[in-house]
């Protein structure tokens, strides 16, 4: 019922084609009583009553009334496909804007292949239901009122004999319906589980060939698929077991028509013609009951999957956006961590994060893998919510700014670099798409990667392939450090965006962001001493603590971690301009 009323909160807009739809299809119902009348009637007056001449007007109506119905019956159906595709065009962008507004814990927690089953096959379910169940349903009541009304008219205790199996019918169909249903939400789960394991294989093709394990995934992909043959023949199953019993009930039918109706043709108390009448009649009790099932089984898979994309639309994100902060004319780019500590789940990520950085400085954060780094960086974006302390920018916390305007004055190249499959200006100018192709270039230079792009055969309006297939790693990195700064953000995040880059060309682009940079705030997240040394500030992380501060020289004299890890990316040096020296050696290299 939950399902049905939610439904109709989105054909309530389409109530008038609705009633009509439903107005013609009544009128079906009630034609479908007229030619088992005049089929009684040919019996009673034309055969035995050798009324000869009305044989040819009867079946001029008997054979109008048909071509009425084609008519009436085609304009409902086209009226019904219409409220339906209206409905689910109006739930998938509903969808697809719920979609975009969840935040990455929910991404972190449902796999694709369910997203995209509630977006296909529950989608689908749903408008099979409101273009063909709705009317199919009425259609079918009306009929089987008519029917009973006709009869009972014509000859009660006749009607009353067949419509003593109807509640027999009736009682198999409740109990198919009530079996039927968690079969049916199996099917659709193990539908989902497919879906995410071809979804998984076709993304990750590339690591399957070079592991070469197509023939581990095709054999787990048949396990799934296996599991999936085996729900729906378990739902057939029930099915097959209700339906031959509502079949035979429906098959008696015929029998107390014959039994009884000839008895009382032979008592002389109905015409032939009635009989023949009633006879025509049998198909509008039998059909209903037979179909019953069916639509029992569209009712359950519409009710699976509606409550499936209802949940969808329903799911909560955790970052919700309670905006008390809209002014981003003055946005200056002033972070600010103070004791931020933060967890997935119960997993303790990151614990007391203070310092400060002003626009115009660099913070470097280096540290082993998994020590939090990119962690840090999502709170600034607000991507996750701290679990304790504030994370400030211009002095207002960020869970006090709207998100849009926050998100707009920041960019992140991330670590898992995304391009789509578009031409590389589109690529470039996603963040900024009314940019001029020179501002587009522009940033190329700046990120290094005009050179590479004009060389090849399309220039800016080669197409590449999805998530940016055809090009290098550290081609698609330049590429998506220029989306950054077309952008034209205060706050500049880079996370290992240069981690694929020869240190030559990452020392050029060093150079040439220092120009563009002097206003902006910027993050360095990087496991190379080269990429961060120049900043301001340079954090050093391990196990979600910042264990080490200050500038690169400082930090050397420390003679901690990071004088480690420089001593081991730079040889044995002692002497800091050493180290600079090699770097510089081996950059211009
Ligand atoms: N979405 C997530 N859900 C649960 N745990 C996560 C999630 N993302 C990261 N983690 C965990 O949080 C910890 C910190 O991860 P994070 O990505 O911040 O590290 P990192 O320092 O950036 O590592 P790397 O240098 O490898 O990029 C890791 O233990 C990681 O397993």
């Amino acid at each position: 019922m939950q399902s049905m009323r939610w439904v109709w909160g989105y054909i309530r807009n389409d109530r008038v084609k609705l009633f009509v739809g439903l107005s013609l299809s009544l009128v079906i119902s009630a034609l479908n009583m007229v030619n088992p009348y005049f089929a009684g009637k040919i019996v009673d007056k034309v055969i035995f009553g050798h009324q000869t001449s009305l044989l040819l007007p009867l079946l001029a109506i008997m054979i109008g009334v048909t071509i009425v119905k084609t008519v009436i019956r085609y304009n409902y159906q086209l009226s019904f496909e219409r409220i339906s595709q209206g409905v689910i065009f109006k739930l998938r962008e509903k969808l697809y804007d719920r979609l975009h507004q969840l935040d990455f814990s929910f991404y972190d927690r449902t796999k694709t292949g369910d997203i995209m089953a509630r977006m296909t096959g529950d989608l689908e379910a749903v408008r099979h239901f409101i273009a063909w169940g709705i009317y199919m349903i009425f259609e079918n009541f009306t009929i089987l009122v008519f029917a009973l009304v006709f009869m009972f008219s014509i000859h009660p205790p006749l009607a009353f004999a067949m419509l003593a199996v109807t509640p027999i019918i009736g009682f198999f169909a409740y109990k198919l319906a009530f079996t039927v249903r968690p079969t049916f939400s199996e099917v659709r789960a193990q539908f989902a589980r497919l879906n995410s394991v071809v979804q998984e294989n076709i993304s990750g093709n590339r690591v399957v060939k070079a592991f070469a394990k197509e023939d581990y995934e095709i054999d787990k992909f048949s396990v799934q698929n296996k599991e999936f043959k085996e729900k729906n023949l378990l739902s057939a199953r029930v099915w097959e077991k209700y339906l031959p019993v509502l079949d035979s009930l429906a098959g008696v039918l015929s029998v107390v028509m014959i039994l009884v109706g000839g008895f009382m043709v032979i008592k002389g108390s109905i015409t032939i013609g009635q009989l023949v009448t009633f006879n025509s009649l049998i198909w509008a009790l039998n059909n209903p009951m037979r179909m019953a099932g069916w639509l029992i089984n569209d009712v359950q898979r519409f009710i699976a999957s509606a409550e499936k994309v209802e949940d969808l639309l329903n799911v909560k994100s955790k970052i919700t956006n309670d905006a008390i902060c809209y002014n981003v004319k003055n946005f200056k780019g002033v972070v600010e961590f103070d004791h931020v500590s933060f967890s997935y789940g119960d997993e303790p990520v990151l614990e007391d994060i203070n310092f400060k950085v002003i626009p115009g400085q660099t913070v470097g954060i280096i540290g082993p893998t998994g020590a939090g780094k990119s962690t840090l960086v999502n709170l600034l974006s607000r991507f996750y919510d701290t679990t304790s302390g504030e994370v400030r920018v211009d002095g207002v916390n960020v869970k006090d700014w709207d998100i849009h305007h926050l998100r707009e004055k920041i960019a992140m190249v991330m670590q898992d670099i995304f391009l789509y499959s578009d031409t590389i200006e589109g690529n470039i100018a996603y963040g900024n798409p009314e940019a001029s192709i020179e501002s587009v270039q522009f940033a190329a230079k700046v990120a290094e990667a005009h050179d590479f792009i004009s060389e090849l055969p399309g220039g800016y309006d080669t197409i590449v392939g999805e998530r940016g297939v055809g090009l290098s790693g550290g081609q698609r990195q330049r590429i998506a450090l220029a989306r950054a700064i077309l952008k034209d953000p205060t706050i500049l995040i880079l996370d290992d965006t240069t981690s694929a880059v020869d240190m030559e060309t990452e020392l050029r682009i060093q150079n040439t962001l220092k120009s563009i940079l002097q206003e902006k705030t910027c993050f360095i997240i990087a496991h190379r001493i080269s990429s961060v040394m120049e900043a301001d500030l340079i954090l050093v992380m391990n196990n979600g603590r910042i264990i080490e501060r200050g500038k690169h020289q400082e930090l050397l004299e420390k003679k901690g971690y990071y004088y480690h890890v420089f001593k081991n990316q730079f040889g044995n040096f002692d002497d800091q301009d050493q180290g600079k020296e090699v770097i510089s050696i081996n950059g211009a290299e």
